[in-house]
């Protein structure tokens, strides 16, 4: 050995035990160590090597490097790639430590400690292990560590132990492998005294398969499982283990819990070993506190814990009904649907999902099913979720771990057979590396799977099948496909201005005046000041703002009560038209009244008839996530430019399909232009010069900063461009909605009840619609349908005969574009 011995600048490490293998950046302090690396990495290459000794923790002596002060007298060889020099006494590394070796002197050489050292992991496998058996076991290694790395987060380091299998130096590659484990400071320096290879490879297993057993009843399931789930978020391993401690009591405890949570076998058996290693390891062990959550949670879960079901139809006919007017369409589902569970008992069938905008009942529906079924009810938001793990947890080996949101619902509602609302599954995003959510929401909807749903935390498999799923959205198109295909959609599409009003007076009134602690002898909020608040004051396809702006005149009736008459009108006031102190009782919510609390009105129809009934604007209808409104189109024609590269500019936050469908409708216009037949006795003004073939076109759609897209404002568009050029405004009181084709047909759209209550609610009085749109409107309220008229066309032709009262018709609108003038 004599000829191996090397003289190392050595630094002595106080904090931790850096097995060959380890990578890290730490902080170093003291004159001598600073001195040394500086005249270690400045005079020599950078990428120097150092030599780490572990020496004690000695208050006073952080610099003194003796003999007596060792912990061992191995050591570890360290690249040093990088060092910062921060304040005095003090230089941050990053290194990697490389390979053991034996101190054989220290040696104070001034002005920093060298120590003669003999290398040893090198010298052991060449001169002392057999190949064959260091290959057998080095085999068993390997395939435990592969098991390993399909149950934890991928990183760097993971990634290097994997292409280091069969590259690595054995003793190296056994070093690294150690890293998998959270290892006490005992067994670090056990490993780093290990010299033998094979030796050490044998600790390296029993510590991976000891520390990784809990997961191993569910490795088969977790492998099908990880096949898309390879990015999870980066967390911080637990790395630190403490000495053991009892605490007999306390576990005794957490014992019986779990016994009385009647575990399923797989599980106990999971529970048991788990509780075994609470019982060895200490209470001030980092791991004690992990353990402990983790059977906590167990000992929660409700593996065995039901609530009976009890479906009567009637009553839930009765409950549906009493909470909620209309949506007749959607009780008469909803009934159809219990009244299946009640005859099948069974927990399999359709998951229903409720799509339409904010606040038309979608949860309370989903609340009353609940009820309903004698079950509990439990919402899970699902808006801005974009990882898998908030559905599937974090494996608990990372700090701050935590079940998935499934898991939590159950633990929350404390039974096996909850009703969980999936709320907002159009609202998901995906995370970067942090897999697709909507993936995990599959699994646990799918009833081939959801029987054994293992949650990353949990580790276990859960049985979902008894949990009744429902999914609520705003919209149909942002539902993820698969997720779609698994639901059966049920549309709520919003109310007219009757409907709120029944809503408010019958439903949200009786409720916003008990929740505000009042009763109905003190305030009274007559038709005329609701009609008010619906009109200018709100502006939904829901009741959600309406509830809000009711509750908001009960609170300020609710001050002036407690105020001036006190608890006193609360006996006294109902129904007595009593006077207490200056207030006479009910307090009348006039239109005044309102004004005075809600303010001046939010909303204003003059806003839009003042600027229709010009040549070139013409009312649409869209459709969004927050219902139905009318969209004006206006267009601005001059005369073409030479240089001008397009004669079409589009403004107002457009789609793509919405920009498509502005210049299919501009080409449509100018092919058919000269085949335009204006009766000008109705037009007295005469079509506009330049025509639209010596024209640059501006169309803006206004309300600029919310976003529009969609196909279905084609025939607008088109209209609005007619009048423009025929210089004939619109006919007044008039919207419509409808995809236009080239040729000149109208397709139908979507979204049409919501289209329509908008334009009633605006007080239009016509609306042009789609032929194939004509089965949509067994949708429409009666009062709508008798205060309104609908014209149902097929072409083009049909649409500009409606828009401009039969001034302008349309010859030949089939014939090819290259037949016609242009
Ligand atoms: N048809 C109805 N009859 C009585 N009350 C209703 C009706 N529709 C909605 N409401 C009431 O309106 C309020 C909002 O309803 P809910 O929270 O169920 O809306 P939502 O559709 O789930 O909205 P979001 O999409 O924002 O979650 C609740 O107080 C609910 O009781």
């Amino acid at each position: 050995m004599a000829n191996d011995k090397l003289k190392l600048p050595v630094v002595g490490i106080r904090s931790d035990i850096y097995l060959p293998g380890r990578s890290a950046t730490i902080n170093i302090s003291g004159d001598g160590n600073v001195h040394m690396l500086k005249k270690v990495l400045l005079d020599k290459k950078p990428n120097s090597k150092v030599g780490f000794v572990f020496i004690k923790n000695v208050e006073g002596k952080e610099d003194v490097l003796e003999p007596s002060n060792l912990i061992s007298d191995i050591g570890t060889e360290a690249l040093v790639s990088r060092a910062t020099f921060g304040p005095p006494s003090m230089v941050t590394i990053t290194f990697m430590c490389q390979s053991r070796f034996r101190i054989e002197k220290l040696v104070m050489e001034e002005p920093y400690p060298v120590a003669i050292v003999s290398p040893i992991d090198k010298k052991i496998e060449n001169d002392y292990e057999d190949v064959n058996e260091l290959a057998e076991v080095q085999n068993e290694l390997e395939s435990l560590v592969l098991d390993v790395l399909h149950l934890i987060t991928h990183s760097a380091h993971l990634l290097a132990i994997k292409n280091g299998m069969k590259r690595l130096a054995p003793s190296f590659f056994t070093d690294m492998c150690a890293s998998l484990v959270p290892l006490s400071h005992a067994e670090k320096l056990d490993l780093l005294e290990t010299l033998g290879t094979r030796a050490r490879m044998r600790k390296v297993i029993a510590l991976l398969k000891s520390n990784y057993e809990g997961h191993a009843c569910v490795q088969h399931s977790q492998r099908s499982i990880q096949g898309n789930n390879n990015h999870q978020p980066k967390l911080m391993r637990i790395t630190n283990r403490g000495n053991p401690m009892d605490d007999d009591s306390d576990i005794g405890d957490l014992s019986n819990r779990l016994k009385k949570a009647k575990l399923p076998p797989h599980a106990e058996e999971v529970a048991s070993k788990e509780l075994k290693r609470l019982m060895n390891i200490g209470r001030y062990s980092s791991d004690y506190g992990v353990i402990r959550s983790y059977l906590e949670l167990l000992a929660e879960l409700p593996w065995d814990n039901s609530t009976e079901e009890s479906i009567n139809i009637k009553k839930a006919r009765i409950a549906l009904d009493s909470k909620h007017y209309g949506l007749k369409t959607l009780k008469k589902r909803v009934l159809e649907f219990l009244a299946v569970r009640q005859l099948k008992n069974d927990s399999s069938g359709p998951i229903l999902c409720f799509v339409g905008p904010p606040g038309v009942g979608k949860t309370s529906i989903a609340r009353s099913i609940a009820q309903a079924m004698g079950r509990k009810f439990h919402q899970i938001a699902l808006g801005g979720v974009c990882n898998q793990s908030d559905i599937r947890g974090h494996r608990k080996t990372y700090v701050g771990a935590m079940p998935g949101r499934i898991i939590q619902a159950l633990k929350t509602t404390g039974v096996n057979n909850p009703v969980i609302l999936l709320d907002e599954v159009d609202k998901m995003g995906i995370g970067t590396h942090s897999g697709d959510p909507a993936a995990a929401l599959l699994e646990v909807l799918d009833p081939e799977q959801n029987t054994n749903f293992v949650d990353h935390y949990v580790n276990i498999p859960f049985d979902l099948s008894k949990v009744l799923f429902i999914a609520s959205s705003n919209s149909h198109q942002k539902i993820p496909f698969a997720l779609y295909d698994r639901l059966e959609v049920i549309n709520i599409s919003g109310y007219s201005t009757e409907e709120k009003l029944s809503i408010a007076e019958n439903h949200l009134l009786p409720k916003v005046i008990y929740d505000n602690g009042l009763n109905e002898g003190l305030v009274n909020v007559p038709r005329d000041s609701l009609k008010m608040i619906i009109s200018s004051y709100t502006q939904e396809a829901g009741v959600r703002s309406l509830e809000k702006k009711l509750s908001a005149l009960c609170r300020s009736v609710a001050f002036k009560v407690a105020e001036q008459a006190g608890s006193s009108a609360l006996e006294t006031a109902p129904g007595s038209g009593i006077c207490l102190n200056s207030l006479t009782f009910p307090i009348n919510m006039d239109r005044e009244a309102v004004e005075k609390v809600l303010g001046p009105p939010l909303f204003n129809d003059n806003v839009l008839w003042d600027r229709l009934g010009v040549p070139g604007v013409a009312a649409g209808l869209v459709v969004s996530v927050s219902g139905g409104s009318v969209n004006l189109v206006e267009c601005f024609a001059f005369p073409k430019r030479k240089d001008a590269d397009c004669s079409l500019q589009l403004t107002g936050k457009l789609g793509q399909v919405m920009k498509e469908s502005a210049e299919l409708a501009w080409k449509w216009v100018r092919m058919n232009y000269n085949k335009f037949t204006l009766y000008e006795a109705m037009s007295p003004a005469g079509p506009l010069l330049p025509t639209p073939f010596d024209s640059e076109v501006h169309i803006h759609f206004p309300a600029g900063g919310i976003a529009k897209d969609g196909p279905s404002g084609g025939i607008t568009i088109a209209v609005a461009l007619v009048s423009l050029f025929l210089n004939m405004p619109v006919a007044s009181n008039l919207t419509m909605t409808g995809e236009l084709t080239l040729k000149g047909f109208v397709l139908p759209v979507g979204g049409i009840k919501q289209k329509i209550l908008a334009a009633y609610e605006q007080g239009f009085k016509t609306v042009i619609l789609p032929k194939f749109n004509k089965k949509d409107m067994t949708a429409i309220p009666t009062e709508v349908k008798e205060a309104m008229d609908f014209v149902f066309v097929e072409t083009m032709d049909d649409v500009l005969h409606s828009a401009f009262n039969g001034a302008v018709t349309l010859t030949n609108i089939y014939e090819h574009p290259l037949t016609s003038k242009l």
